[in-house]
């Protein structure tokens, strides 16, 4: 579906990712776990074609991925940011605006938005203005917006982090659900561990920008293959 070879990425002269190999099947979840300023953003934003790496290769669906990507191969990915990132419109427009600018004809937009909302508990809230919205609803519209687009590829980055513990919770679980009935096929940045173990099958621990350890969460915990992921897991490890 997506896959990334030798990736490396210098900023202002900075060294930000080191030789990063990574490839990403239908329908998985894959996590990117790593302290701040491991390199976490600056990959998903590589593989999201924000940003264009300094050397290296992407491929999308087998293809290789101009250094100008198009508009539609921009249109088959959705990403999610740590801050919702909503109009102040209803929560119905919000999640509308992209099947709009696609042209779909309006009951599939009204069938399609009313279905996501509902999928992410938020549908009693379709008439509902975005700022009057908590920060836990606002992060399940902007889920929703991304869902209803029916991406091939979703970028999760950080989605909980600006939540509460019991509101991270309930979304983290609520996201669990939709990952089991549409088997979507996402990239979850989180420096938690376990939204990792929760959410997906496979994870790679960035650390100064390299990939260190790739595998099953539960392997990764029982065999850190390295002495500094070792040390970096150790937190999480109670
Ligand atoms: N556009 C940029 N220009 C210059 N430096 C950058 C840029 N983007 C990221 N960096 C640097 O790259 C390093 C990695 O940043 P990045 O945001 O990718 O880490 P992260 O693992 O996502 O961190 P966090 O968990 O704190 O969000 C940091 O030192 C950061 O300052």
């Amino acid at each position: 579906m997506l896959e990334a070879r030798e990736i490396s990425w210098i900023k202002d002269h900075k060294a930000i990712l080191h030789n990063i190999d990574f490839h990403l099947f239908p329908g998985e979840c894959v996590g990117l776990i790593g302290p701040n300023g491991s390199g976490k953003s600056s990959l998903l934003k590589i593989l999201a074609f924000l940003e264009t790496p300094t050397s290296g290769s992407l491929y999308f669906q087998g293809q290789s991925v101009p250094r100008n990507v198009t508009l539609s191969i921009r249109r088959r990915i959705a990403i999610v940011f740590q801050e919702p990132l909503l109009l102040n419109t209803r929560v119905f427009e919000n999640v509308a605006i992209g099947l709009k600018i696609r042209s779909l004809p309006k009951g599939e937009i009204r069938d399609r938005v009313d279905f996501w909302l509902e999928q992410f508990g938020v549908g009693h809230l379709s008439k509902q203005l975005a700022r009057s919205l908590s920060g836990g609803e606002a992060q399940r519209v902007s889920l929703a917006r991304a869902f209803a687009l029916e991406p091939d590829v979703l970028f999760l980055d950080e989605p909980f982090s600006a939540l509460d513990a019991p509101t991270k919770e309930g979304l983290r679980n609520d996201l669990g659900q939709v990952f089991k009935s549409t088997k979507t096929t996402t990239v979850l940045v989180s420096h938690d561990f376990k939204d990792i173990s929760h959410l997906t099958n496979r994870a790679l621990i960035l650390l100064n920008g390299q990939v260190m350890a790739e595998g099953s969460p539960s392997e990764l915990l029982k065999e850190p293959q390295k002495e500094e992921v070792e040390r970096f897991l150790a937190h999480f490890s109670s």
